[in-house]
């Protein structure tokens, strides 16, 4: 069974509205309140050779990352670390803070256990006005589909291409990108922390619409092979660029460095270059 099976069964229990999106929104009169939590730990999540400060980063960028694709900015974030070695610590929560602070958010509590594999729980909160609020689900035929940064270099970092070791292991969060988008009239947006391929049917069923992407136009990390470059793009894991559609007419975005990969339609379904594509990605799996 794989993670996208399990949020299916989550989903029968506290309702699609509770997990469509990369954060809950709660409706706080004025304004919206998002709130998105993240685990990640040594095995899965952290590659060989991270520093403690790195592994204290990608986890607060993680989640500001699921604030900024709501198009919200981050007020606080809470850190649960659960470590093998005492002395990581002041490490790890330098990485998280520094991170925090480098994105106007501030770190501001946790917790703390004993662990035999460095286990790291992120909480973050974050605020947007009504207007601003942009969901998984708000894609409109005629829309552009469109992604921000270079979807791949993480991959090809944990692959082994030294240039990307610095985006896989101190990953940016699009959070500066996710207000603009939000203000501009986003009408869809997640990011694309699992992959680009999944997270385009993550964002296709939410909306109930078709998908339609133009394989030559995908951004992807240059100096690799032609071939890994574009399955790098597709399927890589572990970038946090997001993945948004609004309509023509806003598209290009003043300040946003984004490149328009596709189209909305009525329907169902992603395709590339008019073939299905194949919903593959970075997923956890049980036996
Ligand atoms: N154990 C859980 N209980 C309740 N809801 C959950 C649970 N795990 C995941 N979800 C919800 O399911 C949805 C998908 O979760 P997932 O972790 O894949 O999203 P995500 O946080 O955007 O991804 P990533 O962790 O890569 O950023 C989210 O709305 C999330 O809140
Ligand atoms: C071994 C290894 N594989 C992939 C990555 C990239 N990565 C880091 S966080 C994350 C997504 C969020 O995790 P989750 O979906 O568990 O919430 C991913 C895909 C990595 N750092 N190390
Ligand atoms: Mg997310
Ligand atoms: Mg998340
Ligand atoms: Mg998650």
């Amino acid at each position: 069974m794989d993670d996208r099976a399990l949020v299916r069964a989550i989903r029968a229990i506290i309702g699609t509205d509770a997990t469509d999106d990369d954060c809950a929104v709660i409706d706080d009169g004025e304004n919206y309140l998002v709130m998105s939590t993240d685990m990640l730990h040594e095995t899965t999540d952290f590659p060989n050779g991270m520093t403690s400060w790195q592994m204290g980063w990608m986890a607060a960028a993680v989640t500001l990352s699921d604030v900024a694709s709501m198009g919200a900015h981050p007020i606080a974030l809470l850190l649960a670390v659960g470590v093998d070695r005492a002395e990581r610590v002041e490490e790890i929560t330098r990485g998280a803070d520094d991170c925090c602070r480098a994105y106007g958010c501030r770190l501001m509590g946790g917790d703390m256990d004993a662990h035999t594999e460095c286990t790291l729980v992120s909480t973050g909160l974050g605020r947007v006005s009504p207007e601003c609020l942009v969901r998984r689900r708000g894609a409109q035929p005629g829309d552009v589909v469109a992604v921000t940064g270079i979807p791949g270099q993480a991959q090809a970092g944990l692959d082994g291409y030294k240039e990307y070791w610095e985006a896989l292991v101190v990953p940016r969060p699009g959070v500066f990108e996710g207000q603009a988008l939000g203000r501009a009239g986003a009408t869809a947006m997640m990011d694309v922390s699992d992959g680009l391929s999944i997270s385009l049917h993550d964002l296709a069923e939410a909306s109930g619409v078709r998908l339609d992407v133009t394989e030559s136009v995908i951004p992807r990390p240059e100096g690799v092979p032609a071939e890994d470059a574009a399955r790098y793009a597709l399927f890589g894991g572990g970038d946090f660029g997001l993945l948004f559609t609004c309509p023509e007419s806003v598209f290009p975005i003043a300040g946003v460095d984004a490149t328009g990969i596709g189209r909305v339609s009525a329907g169902s379904g992603v395709y590339l270059d008019g073939m299905a594509l194949e919903k593959v990605g970075y997923s956890h799996y049980w036996e």
